[in-house]
């Protein structure tokens, strides 16, 4: 596939149309597994991950179903293609960084993903749109019967799945959601919502997983046990807490709302005009300003623009996006111009739209 077709359209988590989707961007589901005949990535020679990645690619393509895969070898990509393939989470940070043979096999929607060779010699994962972790969950697991069926997972009776590191041992599963929670930072409520997650063993982290800042107050949380739980009681842990979190993120809207629809107002109207006129922005500038309109369009204050549209803005302005859709690397001076001209003219094409669907 070339990575050009898939930086002209949108993955199926980014369309905005599952449910909650003001509130949850998207779920995600990701099983670890390795294979019973090799030995964990960490102690593999680079012979045994040339063997992995041989073998994994082989038997995959021989179920039905994933013939229409597209596999990209990540060892042999350039840095932009591989940063472009973390923006759109379709692999993790360490996948794009690490050394040796390693790969990836994605589906034409963007939903099913699977890492060869990251930290374990296979990482599942499903992504959906909106709160939706329960067909994800259906999903996954039809994909990984299959998978089973072709290849000899290292498992155990009493613990389970053996994966290279302990904590995801058992299940092998982590089920996140990223939420955007805009009025509980700014009524500063956030940390105390993430100290209860932490208690009842939530993990929080940032918009690129483990270790990354939270940007534009997107919040993925996850759980943090594998073991001694079934597949459904972790889905269920998850799945539970999250209508909780809503439900707060929604009081906190209506409470800026109630007490402070002119600043609130204002916030946001100023975000939009630096969105629309800026010559130079940097992503960061980009995503923080992009977390106040996608309130502003949630509460109707902005009626110019879909949450589909910030989705794809929030991705489409990450450096590699960029230079996939002009066509040439750019250094950050370069990226930071390439953005504005982006989103001047994106902005001012849905604002001529919207007002011609009025009129
Ligand atoms: N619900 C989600 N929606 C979109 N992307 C997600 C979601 N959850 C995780 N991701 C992305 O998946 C990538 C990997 O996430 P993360 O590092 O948290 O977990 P992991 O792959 O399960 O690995 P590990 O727990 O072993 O570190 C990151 O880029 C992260 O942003």
């Amino acid at each position: 596939m070339e990575l050009n077709e898939l930086a002209c359209r949108s993955g199926e988590w980014m369309r905005g149309s599952g449910p909650e989707s003001d509130i949850v961007i998207s779920s995600r589901i990701r099983l670890a597994r390795n294979l019973a005949e090799f030995p964990f990535i960490r102690r593999c020679t680079p012979e045994d991950r040339q063997s992995i990645e041989k073998m994994v690619h082989g038997r995959l393509q021989a179920i039905p179903g994933f013939k229409t895969l597209y596999y990209l070898r990540v060892d042999e990509l350039a840095h932009v293609d591989r940063q472009f393939l973390t923006e759109r989470q379709l692999i993790s940070r360490e996948h794009a960084e690490a050394e040796g043979a390693r790969s990836v096999a994605i589906d034409n929607d963007e939903r099913l993903s699977v890492m060869i060779n990251e930290e374990d010699h296979l990482r599942i994962q499903v992504m959906k749109s909106g709160l939706d972790l329960h067909s994800a969950w259906q999903q996954i697991n039809e994909v990984d019967d299959q998978i089973e069926s072709k290849l000899s997972y290292a498992f155990h009776e009493r613990l389970g799945y053996l994966t290279a590191c302990p904590t995801n041992v058992g299940t092998g599963m982590r089920v996140s959601v990223m939420l955007h929670l805009p009025a509980l930072v700014i009524t500063n409520q956030i940390e105390k919502v993430f100290r209860s997650l932490q208690k009842i063993n939530l993990a929080v982290r940032g918009l690129y997983g483990e270790g990354s800042q939270a940007m534009g107050d997107f919040y993925q949380i996850s759980n943090q046990i594998t073991l001694g739980k079934s597949e459904e009681e972790l889905i269920d842990q998850v799945s539970g807490v999250v209508p909780m979190i809503i439900e707060y993120e929604r009081k906190a809207r209506d409470f800026l709302i109630t007490q402070n629809r002119e600043d609130l107002h204002d916030k946001i109207s100023r975000a939009y005009g630096i969105l629309c006129t800026a010559q130079t922005i940097s992503s960061e500038e980009t995503m923080h300003l992009l977390s106040s309109v996608r309130m502003g369009v949630n509460l109707g204050l902005i009626d110019d623009l879909a949450i589909s549209d910030i989705n794809k803005l929030f991705v489409e302005t990450q450096p590699a996006h960029l230079q996939k859709l002009r066509g040439n690397e750019l250094d950050t001076a370069g990226r930071n111009i390439e953005r504005a001209l982006y989103l001047r003219r994106y902005l001012q094409d849905r604002g001529k739209e919207h007002r011609d669907e009025r009129n």
